[in-house]
């Protein structure tokens, strides 16, 4: 089928980036991205570029080239779909919170609802192309709904799960490791083929069928996960044995069969997907009865909860005990560098702990708004938003927010948190002025050396 109109459902962190390149790279092609959040919509339409709402390098550069050329958004889902050949369902997945499958299973309602606005609204062939995160069979489900509501038009279904790192997002769009399409209309996917095949490699475009498609996807995500939680497994034992996880990683990265990436020990994995996608890993295991294999996948989630809690634990038993009363400056917000979102993020939890032991906590990140750190934290229900914002503060200025702190937390790896005037923010500390390196950014020695009592990440 040939493309001239593509539809996304979703215009989140996949679907808004995912789309501008698409748009960049297809001008002929017209892509219209329509969400049910108005404030989204027009603050992806923002004139001011600086408004939209998903922050990754380059995006906005992409978006003042094609929007209002080839690349629209809007909140008119239904003529969106109407008018489109292909439609990509690209809207969040995120963990049940009730009934069956609570905590671990991935609510799928708002796929079936756009599976269901598709089924009422389609006059015409259409190609449906799964963007979301899906668990392994749910293609299944979509067939069902669109083939039992959608009359006598022809559906295709496609799996194209979308690997992209938050921080990263553009680049790694423009050169992906690969593109993954599962179907089984060849025709289908050579249409999206087609699309990718305008700036990637025929070679880097893998075609397979559908289930392996949607499980590869959380595959993936586990994988890159364990090597996290191993890596932080070994940070811990690095702590008691004078051996250095930076040392370790390094010297076991240099074994080709290993490779170096993702080998950073840090303060536990964030982001909006791998606790979520290993979740539902390990509920479609147990769902098949698979017990070996779902406490397996889960030890690495088990992993990273403990990975969060003994870093606030060693905060609270390094400053004598007790934070009660006192000002810790938490630095980033983020879940990682170069982005806005929270999701998952590990200061929240940290920030969650601390307030429990009632200390104050003077928070900056360069990216994220004070009204999402406080959404955050309210999210988890632990004490009343008035509570929360008498016990949290945050700040524009950095050095405002570390003023008479006893301790510093650096929760995500901003760049400039390495330029910062180090002695300047010992200088305006209370002393003992103690550093958590969450991100082991920082050199040990040089902070030594201004007087901090400086700990990080297994060493
Ligand atoms: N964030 C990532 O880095 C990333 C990377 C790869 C895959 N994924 C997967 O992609 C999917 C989307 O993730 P995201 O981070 O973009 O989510 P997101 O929450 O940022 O965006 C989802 C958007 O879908 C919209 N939406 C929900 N239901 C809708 C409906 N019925 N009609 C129209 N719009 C609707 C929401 O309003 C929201 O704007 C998830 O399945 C996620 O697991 C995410
Ligand atoms: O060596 C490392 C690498 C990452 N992290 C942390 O792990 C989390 C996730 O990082 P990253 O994977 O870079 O970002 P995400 O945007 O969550 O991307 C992951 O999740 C996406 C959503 O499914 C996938 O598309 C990507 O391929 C996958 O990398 C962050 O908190 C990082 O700080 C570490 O602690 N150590």
């Amino acid at each position: 089928m040939k493309i001239n109109k593509i539809c996304c459902i979703g215009a989140g962190y996949v679907g808004g980036p995912t789309m501008a390149v698409i748009a960049k790279m297809n001008p002929n092609i017209q892509v219209t991205i329509v969400d049910i959040n108005p404030e989204r919509i027009a603050a992806w339409n923002d004139e001011d570029l600086s408004k939209l709402p998903v922050y990754e390098p380059g995006l906005a550069d992409i978006v003042a080239e094609t929007r209002g050329k080839n690349l629209f958004f809007s909140t008119e889902i239904d003529k969106g779909i109407d008018e489109a050949e292909m439609i990509f369902i690209s809207v969040n997945t995120p963990t049940k919170t009730y009934g069956k499958g609570k905590g671990m299973a991935a609510d799928l309602k708002y796929v079936e609802l756009c599976a269901r606005n598709i089924a009422d609204v389609a006059k015409s062939d259409k190609i449906v192309v799964e963007k979301s995160t899906l668990p392994v069979r749910t293609a299944q489900a979509i067939k069902s709904i669109l083939h039992n509501v959608g009359g006598d038009v022809n559906f295709q279904i496609l799996s194209n799960p979308e690997f992209l790192a938050e921080g990263t997002a553009v680049e790694d769009l423009l050169k992906p490791d690969r593109v993954l399409i599962g179907g089984e209309s060849e025709g289908a996917i050579e249409s999206l083929a087609k699309i990718y095949g305008s700036w990637v490699p025929d070679n880097q475009i893998l075609r397979t069928n559908v289930w392996s498609s949607e499980l590869s996807k959380l595959t993936a995500n586990a994988f890159l996960a364990q090597r996290i939680s191993s890596i932080n497994a070994i940070s811990e034992l690095c702590e008691h044995t004078e051996a250095d996880v930076t040392e370790v990683a390094r010297a076991i990265g240099m074994d080709s069969r290993i490779g170096p990436k993702f080998l950073n020990a840090s303060i536990g994995f964030g982001g909006s997907c791998f606790q979520k996608d290993i979740l539902n890993l390990v509920y479609i295991a147990r769902s098949y009865n698979l017990q070996a294999v779902a406490d397996y996948w889960e030890q690495v989630i088990i992993l990273n909860d403990h990975q969060k809690r003994r870093f606030s634990d060693k905060m609270i038993s390094t400053l004598y005990n007790t934070v009660s009363g006192k000002k810790i400056g938490m630095l980033g917000w983020a879940f990682k560098k170069d982005t806005n979102d929270t999701r998952e993020s590990a200061a929240i939890y940290v920030t969650d702990h601390l307030l429990n032991e009632q200390a104050e906590v003077a928070v900056y990140d360069p990216k994220v708004r004070k009204s999402q750190m406080y959404t955050d934290l309210n999210y988890l229900n632990t004490r009343s938003e008035e509570e929360n914002e008498a016990l949290m503060t945050v700040h524009n200025d950095p050095y405002e927010a570390l003023k008479d702190t006893h301790a510093i937390a650096i929760m995500t790896e901003w760049d400039e948190f390495k330029s910062y005037d180090w002695q300047k923010i010992y200088d305006i500390m209370k002393k003992p002025a103690f550093i958590f390196d969450g991100r082991n950014i920082l050199d040990k020695k040089e902070m030594n050396k201004i007087g901090f009592e400086y700990s990080s990440i297994g060493k």
